[in-house]
């Protein structure tokens, strides 16, 4: 899968500019606050319909603009794909696959496969339960776009639930309806069940790439663990199995459930533990042992979508490669050789090994304008 154009309108802090992708690495340098994350973002957005950086459409609209947006060209083993999206600062956005409007969005994932890496994914390491979710949950939108539907469909069965223990708790009077949280509770466990039921066969393929590419940069000298949590216990038997656990689970949690106004089981309180040698990660590493284990991590996630959609996916390394040492840079390189198109933000080119230099097409970011 290849990037071959992109073209941005009134996006963040471009007012107008195209850009064509010449070769397989593209080093986009350039001063802070420049425009060189903002360019990677509008790439995110094509890829996955989200901005890891806001949720609102009018931060990404250019100042004082009403509407921005951003226009790509696509090469695929399929052939061409023209993806386009309209932002507007008050309003819904629009999107075009070949010039049709689409109006079911969810339906262009997948046009174009990502893979993007800064220095917020050591939070994988580091954060909370929120971030690992995020990630399984983002590395599943890309490999089956179904999933959209599905993790909508769940948030929307939690919004719903919440909203009526909330309403109990503000009413201590008003008696909860029996049975129209005993329908909540049988979606909940429906669709919380295949979301939980996706993570941990995501989890499964993940669990030996990662391990393998840890072990061949830490030089076999750790083994990683990555290991599903769910907040309702997992047995193998099959999705009717973890359907009765689930609804057994809540039936335990409902006075809990009750007194706190929320949902306190499924997959929205599941977590993932990553283990170094058996100890947890986030205790044990050091910051170059994470920053390896995220690597791992990353290049596990680009080798299974490129083995699930049969292409590799556009790698987007935002200000990271010049804080990995000069081992961990060279482990990157041979993973992607020239198989994968990679755009790379950095400040400064000094730290850069000079294999990446020389394959590289290197273009100055200035405010808002790429000089080429
Ligand atoms: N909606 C917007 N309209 C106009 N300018 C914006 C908008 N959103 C962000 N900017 C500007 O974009 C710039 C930030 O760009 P970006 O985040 O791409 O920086 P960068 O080049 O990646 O820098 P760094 O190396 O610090 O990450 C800031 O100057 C900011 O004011």
């Amino acid at each position: 899968m290849y990037l071959n154009r992109l073209a941005l309108v009134n996006f963040r802090n471009y007012a107008q500019q195209t850009l064509g992708f010449s070769a397989p690495k593209t080093i986009l340098v350039g001063e802070n606050a420049q425009g060189k994350s903002n360019l990677l973002e509008a790439i995110e957005l094509l890829s996955t319909l989200r901005s890891h950086r806001t949720s609102r459409d009018r931060d990404l609209v250019r100042e004082n603009e009403t509407q921005g947006q951003i226009l790509a060209e696509i090469l695929r083993d399929s052939g061409q794909l023209d993806l386009s999206l309209t932002l507007r600062s008050r309003g819904r956005r629009t999107l075009t696959l070949n010039s049709e409007p689409q109006r079911r969005h969810l339906d262009v994932l997948g046009a174009l496969n990502t893979v993007e890496f800064s220095s917020l994914d050591l939070d994988l390491v580091r954060g909370g339960p929120t971030e690992r979710r995020n990630w399984l949950d983002a590395v599943l939108l890309q490999l089956e776009p179904i999933y959209a539907y599905l993790s909508q469909q769940y948030h929307h069965i939690l919004k719903q639930r919440n909203a009526l223990l909330k309403q109990h708790r503000r009413e201590e009077n008003r008696p909860l309806d029996p049975q129209q949280l005993q329908l909540w509770n049988q979606q909940l466990a429906t669709i919380g069940a295949k979301v939980m039921q996706r993570r941990i066969r995501l989890m499964d393929r993940l669990q030996p790439l990662a391990q393998s590419w840890h072990s061949a940069i830490s030089g076999q000298i750790e083994q990683l663990h990555l290991n599903y949590l769910p907040s309702v216990p997992w047995e193998t038997e099959g999705p009717d199995q973890i359907y009765a656990t689930f609804l057994d689970r809540l039936s335990q949690r409902a006075i809990a459930e009750q007194s706190q106004g929320m949902t306190l089981v499924g997959p929205h309180r599941d977590d993932v533990q990553l283990t170094i040698n058996e100890t947890p990660a986030r205790q044990y590493g050091s910051q170059g042992q994470q920053r390896t284990l995220v690597l791992a991590l990353k290049l596990a996630e680009l080798q299974l979508i490129e083995s699930v959609i049969g292409e590799p996916p556009v790698l987007l390394l935002d200000d990271v490669l010049a804080e990995l040492d000069l081992k961990r840079q060279n482990q990157l390189l041979e993973a992607i050789q020239d198989r994968f198109q990679t755009i790379i933000t950095t400040t400064h080119l000094g730290a850069f090994d000079a294999h990446w230099l020389e394959s590289a097409e290197i273009l100055t970011v200035s405010q808002g304008q790429i000089l080429t």
